[in-house]
């Protein structure tokens, strides 16, 4: 691959999403400096950040900045302000929905990895979550979250959960073909004793199946893929699902990893595509230094493979790896002194402009920031 130029919008959105994303791209733009690529970031408002400034969670300035770019790269959005009030009617979550429906984003892929390192450290047993390496696809602009919803002249509330064939067969090729180039099994999650939608999930899946020969086909009800997750994790290869199902299950395979600070994501779709931790805002976080910046970082691996750099994304990789190995953790994942958002980041990018020898030392990571990166 030679060298590249690519514009990559940069939505740091609220709480410790702009601390984070800071952090992925200080990771970026050491790779550029490393392989000799060019990367331009455009910084834009999106979710409470955006309501403060514009009135609107996804300003259209936003939306058009990010149909200009190669790739988009999210923090998190989201506010206690409005978590806590129930009858905001303008709210950051609708600039998320809005910005992942508008950029015809349908499938997130979320990768659950247990890493050697931090066996010790999930509340789950070792010998259940050792090894665990799968893929969850998490269906990502329809379902429960973009059905009608309201009140009804009683004081009832209704959400409304809908799934066309078409939005439920391109995830599920995509699962699919992820699960031919891994170990071959796609697990459906739904709800098909109940629902309509998860009965017309399994036919298609179903359906499609055929095409994928090569791919054992299972399925299991969200409740008990909800306990399994956590009993037996390794039966997992990928995990094809809905909407809200998705979103929940995946907080929950977390714990397997150690910490949802973890965990990162792509969304994509036919045309353009995105990359965010699962994680939320963390309020609590916000300015504090505490937030785990990896799944940002992760993330930002995920945009270099989208770009088909996959040696730089393998450099990110093995300099997380690094950090996880040597200890340079932040506070959720060590009883030890902790290592801030900056830090670990820095020790990161360091690692990918291969400056390992003088990574350790905090002072030489503080020094660095101002130096290096
Ligand atoms: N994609 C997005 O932008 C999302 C936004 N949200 C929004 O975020 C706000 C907070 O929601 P919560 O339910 O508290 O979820 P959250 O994901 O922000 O935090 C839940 C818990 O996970 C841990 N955590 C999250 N990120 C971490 C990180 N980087 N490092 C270390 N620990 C981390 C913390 O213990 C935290 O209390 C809400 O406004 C919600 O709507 C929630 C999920 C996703
Ligand atoms: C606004 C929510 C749907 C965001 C969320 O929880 C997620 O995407 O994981
Ligand atoms: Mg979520």
């Amino acid at each position: 691959m030679g060298i590249l130029r690519k514009r990559v919008v940069v939505l740091g959105g609220d709480g410790i999403g702009p601390e984070v994303c800071q952090e992925g791209v200080r990771v970026l733009k050491a790779v550029a400096e490393r392989f000799g690529h060019e990367f331009i970031f455009d910084h834009q408002l999106m979710g409470a950040c955006a309501i403060d400034a514009t009135g609107d969670p996804l300003p259209e300035k936003t939306l058009a900045a990010c149909w200009q770019a190669d790739a988009v790269l999210l923090g998190a959005i989201g506010d206690p302000k409005y978590d806590n009030n129930p009858a905001a009617k303008v709210r950051p979550e609708q600039g998320l929905l809005k910005l992942r429906k508008s950029l015809g984003l349908y499938a997130n892929i979320r990768p659950v990895t247990a890493y050697d390192r931090l066996l010790e450290h999930s509340p789950l047993k070792k010998d259940r979550i050792q090894g665990v390496d799968m893929l969850i696809f998490r269906e990502l602009t329809g379902g429960i979250y973009f059905g009608e919803k309201g009140r009804t002249g009683d004081g009832a509330a209704f959400d409304q959960c809908t799934y066309t064939r078409e939005e439920i067969a391109r995830v599920a090729h995509r699962a699919f073909h992820a699960a031919e180039n891994r170990r071959q099994k796609l697990t459906l999650v739904d709800k098909a004793n109940v629902l309509e939608t998860s009965r017309l999930w399994r036919e298609v899946v179903q359906e499609i199946a055929p095409q994928y020969p090569g791919v054992v086909v299972d399925y299991l009800f969200v409740d008990n893929a909800a306990m399994q997750l956590i009993l037996n994790p390794r039966q997992f290869d990928v995990l094809l699902t809905e909407n809200m199902f998705g979103d929940i299950l995946s907080d929950e395979a977390s714990v397997i990893a150690g910490s949802l600070g973890l965990l990162p994501s792509a969304s994509v779709g036919d045309q353009i595509a995105l990359f965010e931790p699962i994680h939320g805002s963390f309020p609590q976080a916000k300015g504090k230094g505490i937030a785990n910046p990896i799944a940002t970082i992760l993330s930002a691996a995920m945009l270099l493979e989208h770009f088909g750099l996959q040696a730089e994304a393998d450099c990110v990789k093995e300099a997380v790896d690094n950090a996880l190995e040597r200890g340079v953790l932040t506070p959720e994942l060590t009883s030890g002194v902790p290592y801030t958002t900056e830090q670990v980041g820095s020790f990161i990018a360091y690692g990918v402009l291969d400056l390992q020898d003088c990574q350790l030392h905090r002072s030489n990571i503080e020094v660095g920031l101002s130096t290096i990166i």
